[in-house]
């Protein structure tokens, strides 16, 4: 990549915290588990914002701290210290490795009870569901129980249960990890679409750089031990992008020697 391409593409500091307007706000935010003397510092200080229809990708080696960050973010756990601002009426929806979904109903009936719990008439829910299951192109499975869904049927299946809540801010925690590649590749195009349909939020956590790079607007990296944002990188490059394509090919592999440069400083501690 060229150094233009680089400079264009942003490797900026991280922004400066108490920005207003925001989807999603963390000001100093640190995060320690266990008791006095056998503390355990995971999350040091973290300043980040999340702008209203960003795609922000989360990148970090395993046990990094970013699932720490989203349950503090969705408010399934407390910061230690700091604050964390999300502007969603109802509170961020949340989308899991696993899908999580009620095996006793249908797809359609998991979707119609995120509605139920939303406050939804139920003379609109069948609707509604239905309406969201051709949004992530599910229509015609609103019948069919989950154990006859195949694995990427059952995260378009909770996708669409998420997007059921009306959140403007999607958390996603590594929700396509355990899909095979050719099925990973088909739900990256799914979300792209639908980030695009809906303007939504999306504050989406892995460790794989090439899917960080295939999917979102900007990708933070953060540090091991503590976990700190250790750089950031805003992502041009025109959607739909394809793994393949030699730019995303590119910043991939710049991103990755990053990643092994904080590993192996994380090592040396
Ligand atoms: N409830 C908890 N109590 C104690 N320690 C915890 C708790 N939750 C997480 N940790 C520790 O915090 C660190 C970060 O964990 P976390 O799951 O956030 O990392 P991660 O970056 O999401 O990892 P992975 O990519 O493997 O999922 C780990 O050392 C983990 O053991």
């Amino acid at each position: 990549m060229t150094d233009a391409l680089i400079a264009a593409r942003g490797a900026e500091p991280a922004p400066a915290p108490g920005a207003e307007g925001q989807a999603v706000e963390l000001v100093h935010v640190s995060k320690a588990f266990g008791r006095a003397g056998a503390r355990h510092l995971v999350l040091d200080d973290i300043n980040l914002t999340v702008a209203p229809g960003e795609f922000l990708c989360l990148l970090g080696a395993s046990g990094c701290g970013k699932s720490t960050l989203l349950n503090l973010v969705a408010g399934l756990d407390r910061p230690t210290s700091g604050d964390i601002t999300v502007s969603a009426r109802r509170g961020p929806a949340l989308m899991f490795q696993e899908h999580a979904l009620f095996p006793w109903l249908t797809a359609g009936r998991n979707v119609e009870l995120a509605l139920r719990l939303r406050g939804v008439a139920r003379a609109d829910r069948r609707g509604e569901a239905e309406r969201l299951l051709e949004l992530v192109r599910l229509g015609g499975a609103h019948r069919k129980r989950v154990h006859e869904l195949s694995g990427g049927m059952r995260q378009r299946v909770a996708l669409a249960r998420a997007l059921a809540q009306d959140s403007p801010v999607l958390l996603m925690d590594e929700p396509f990890a355990a899909l095979d590649a050719i099925t990973r590749d088909v739900l990256h195009d799914e979300l792209t679409r639908v980030w695009r349909e809906t303007g939504i939020t999306v504050l989406f956590v892995t460790h794989n750089v090439r899917e960080a790079v295939r999917l979102a607007e900007r990708v933070v990296l953060l540090s091991s031990r503590p976990g700190r944002v250790a750089h950031q990188w805003h992502i041009d490059i025109p959607q739909p992008r394809r793994v393949e394509d030699p730019a995303v090919a590119e910043l991939s592999v710049q991103i990755t020697e990053r990643l092994r440069e904080e590993i192996r400083r994380h090592g040396e501690r």
